[in-house]
């Protein structure tokens, strides 16, 4: 831009709230508040006892012996992912102090798109930048990426061991299996060691005998947190605010907003951030407790949408159908499965797009309740009724229909 153009001179008012530093009026570290922030141990609440065990199953990889690898059940915002995240980050440092060589890697399954492409994350964050080995997106079969990652493990590494995160969502536990038992079908002499993280207590039941017997005694299932232990986890990133910007009410407002249902820290944390996000940008000095309430609505939205992203398509017009025959019936939540198809087949009538069967839909009704997005019970019937099932919705139906029109 030209030096006299008379832009360069007086402060531009669309970046008043922009400081020098980069920071703004009410935060004064936002990242401390954001979902992926990984928390230094003096933040991280409640889950001692859960990191102690986990790093006594995976702990032998820290001198190049051979680990367990474990599966981690729990309700989404339990902090399953910080754990795992935590105790592998730990032992690479404590691998790296007594000179052995760990490889570390994550891999978000729901966001993979299948088994190739979670073993090219994983391949391309323990290869050096100067081997000969590479993990190109495509072009190679999911068996190559296999001999790749053995390749590299046994060039570079004393032990390895992998997060799969959300491992429900790939199609089939071949990679499970695979990485759990790798060194003792002799493909690999490095020891690897697999942390699988999944919301669903109920994936133990798709997974093949063999790959159960690999994680069958080291399962743990981490409980929601309570309002306390929310309060606790919020009051320790109250840094992210700069000082007397935060008023008294809002972290036990956020705790409580976040414990309704089940304890989600996921949910408080992100309602903490849009509150904060809220004041800033309509001019408040401070983040008061109304202005949780005013983000409630988008947050909660934005939350559902990270729990059902990754499904089919049509799990989202099952899921508007119930929400729309909820909204029509206020005195009812309960709705039976031939209700919610009819309604199904309405949305896909209106969105234009084809219906599936009937046992299909059954199917994505199944997959929702195990998101705990619906939840459903069987209703055995009196004579003549037959049994038959009925679900209800988890989230307010406003929300619902609020993220299927912003998706
Ligand atoms: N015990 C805790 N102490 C401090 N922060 C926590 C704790 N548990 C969770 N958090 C924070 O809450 C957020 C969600 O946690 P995390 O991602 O570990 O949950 P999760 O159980 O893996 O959920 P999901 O199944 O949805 O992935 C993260 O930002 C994390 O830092």
């Amino acid at each position: 831009m030209p030096a006299d153009d008379g832009f360069d001179r007086e402060p531009d008012p669309l970046f008043e709230s922009v400081e020098p530093s980069g920071g703004d009026r009410i935060f004064e570290r936002r990242e401390l508040v954001t979902i992926d922030h990984l928390p230094t141990e003096d933040r991280i609440v409640g889950r001692d006892e859960q990191i102690r065990m986990i790093a006594g199953e995976i702990g032998p990889a820290v001198s190049g012996a051979p680990p367990n690898s474990v599966m981690i059940y729990g309700k989404t915002g339990s902090g399953k992912s910080l754990v795992a995240k935590h105790v592998v980050q730990r032992s690479e440092r404590e691998a790296t102090r007594r000179g052995n060589a760990l490889a570390t890697g994550y891999a978000n399954c729901s966001q993979a798109k299948g088994n190739s492409d979670t073993l090219q994350q994983l391949g391309e964050q323990i290869t050096p930048a100067d081997s000969s080995v590479t993990f190109p997106e495509r072009g190679i079969s999911e068996n190559e990426y296999f001999n790749r990652l053995w390749t590299v493990l046994d060039e570079q590494y004393d032990a390895a061991v992998f997060i799969l995160d959300e491992i429900d969502r790939l199609k089939n536990d071949d990679i499970l299996m695979i990485l759990s038992r790798a060194a003792e079908s002799g493909s690999v002499s490095t020891p690897i060691g697999v942390i699988a993280i999944s919301n669903k207590i109920n994936y133990r039941e798709q997974m093949s005998e063999r790959t159960k017997s690999s994680f069958g005694h080291t399962e743990y299932v981490f409980d929601p947190y309570d309002a306390t232990q929310l309060r606790e986890i919020l009051a320790n990133r109250t840094d992210a605010f700069k000082n007397g910007t935060l008023e008294d009410g809002v972290i036990p407002r956020a705790a409580a907003l976040g414990a309704k249902e089940h304890g989600d820290a996921r949910k408080a944390m992100r309602l903490l951030r849009y509150a904060g996000d809220y004041a800033k940008n309509n001019g408040a000095d401070t983040v008061r407790e109304e202005h949780l309430l005013e983000v409630r609505a988008s947050a909660e939205a934005e939350r559902l949408r990270d729990l059902v992203s990754g499904l089919p398509s049509h799990s989202r017009h099952v899921l508007n159908g119930l929400a729309a025959l909820t909204k029509q019936n206020e005195e009812r939540q309960w709705f039976r499965t031939t209700q919610i198809i009819d309604a199904y087949e309405r949305v896909c009538r209106k969105e234009g797009v084809d219906t599936l069967t009937k046992d299909r839909v059954r199917q994505l009704l199944k997959e929702l309740a195990f998101l705990e997005v619906t939840e459903n019970r069987s209703n055995h019937g009196g004579k003549g009724t037959g049994s038959y099932k009925e679900h209800r919705l988890m989230w307010d139906a406003e929300t619902v229909s609020r993220m299927h029109s912003r998706s």
